[in-house]
């Protein structure tokens, strides 16, 4: 189970409102996916599921308990542009990512622990398609190699919830097809509750179970940091004839919402 809960989560930087009031379930196994324009918040909602960033109001929780308030093995995640390391392998950059996962403080297995990492490691790179470039390292690899690296780097430690920001952002078209082939029997298998941020509308439809858009409702010209951005649609994609849950087409004046 890896139901997420997102309960009246604000986000605000001194006086800057970012997000206001978002207030929803992601259920144990759904694909989210997060549009909405640039600066809306996205990527800050994306940071408090990780940990890296805390709710200024409100909290999240994880199966009903609260998420820890820093990154760990439950949580894993893919950037646009992810710094695996340079001087490791693909084999020794999967390797420790499943050694951290496994073993938080020490960060390193011995014996059959350690034989266990390499299998297992093995085996993801096999399932991200990196079979064959398991010794090279970073730099020989391709944008899109990279990013099945990062995918791969994210799965080794089991995670109950992947979180992706943009990442297949920077890809060529045919490298991002090939990535969402990919991406979407890897989720299916492992049984994770996803949540994606995208700019690509159709990726959002293609891979999510669920698309739901940030947005801001209410604007002051005066004070443009004043209401941040709320949950304008949500859409169910697992039901037949899915409607959107809310009908804010287009962001309120402020006048209309008061
Ligand atoms: N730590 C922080 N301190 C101050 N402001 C922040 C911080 N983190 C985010 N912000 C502000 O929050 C707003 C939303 O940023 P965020 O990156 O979450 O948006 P986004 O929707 O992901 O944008 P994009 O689609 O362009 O990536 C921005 O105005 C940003 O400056």
């Amino acid at each position: 189970m890896s139901t997420i809960t997102v309960e009246n989560v604000w986000a605000e930087f001194g006086d800057q409102i970012v997000i206001e009031n978002l207030d929803f379930e992601v259920k144990s196994g759904a694909f989210l996916s997060v549009v909405g324009p640039s600066g809306c918040g996205k990527s800050t909602f994306l940071r408090m599921v990780l940990g890296q960033d805390r709710p200024s109001r409100g909290r999240l929780l994880l199966d009903g308990k609260p998420l820890p308030d820093e990154p760990d093995a439950d949580r894993g995640v893919v950037f646009q542009r992810y710094s695996v390391f340079p001087h490791l392998t693909v084999l020794g950059n999967v390797v420790l990512a499943y050694e951290l996962g496994q073993s938080r403080f020490l960060g390193k297995l011995f014996g059959a622990a350690k034989r266990r990492a390499k299998e297992r490691a093995e085996e993801l790179i096999v399932a991200v398609g990196l079979g064959a470039h398991r010794d090279k390292h970073p730099s020989a690899l391709s944008g899109g190699m990279q990013q099945r690296l990062a995918i791969a780097q994210a799965l080794a430690k089991d995670p109950k919830v992947l979180l992706l920001d943009e990442p297949f952002g920077a890809l060529d078209p045919g490298t991002r097809a090939q990535m969402h082939a990919l991406i979407k029997p890897l989720w299916e298998q492992a049984g994770m509750t996803v949540i994606m941020v995208t700019h690509d509308l159709k990726e959002a439809f293609n891979l999510g179970t669920r698309v739901v858009a940030f947005d801001k409702v209410r604007h002051d010209p005066q004070a443009p940091g004043r209401y941040g951005a709320r949950v304008t649609y949500d859409l169910d994609l697992t039901r037949e004839g899915a409607v959107p849950v809310l009908g804010f087409a287009r962001p309120i004046p402020l006048m209309a919402a008061q």
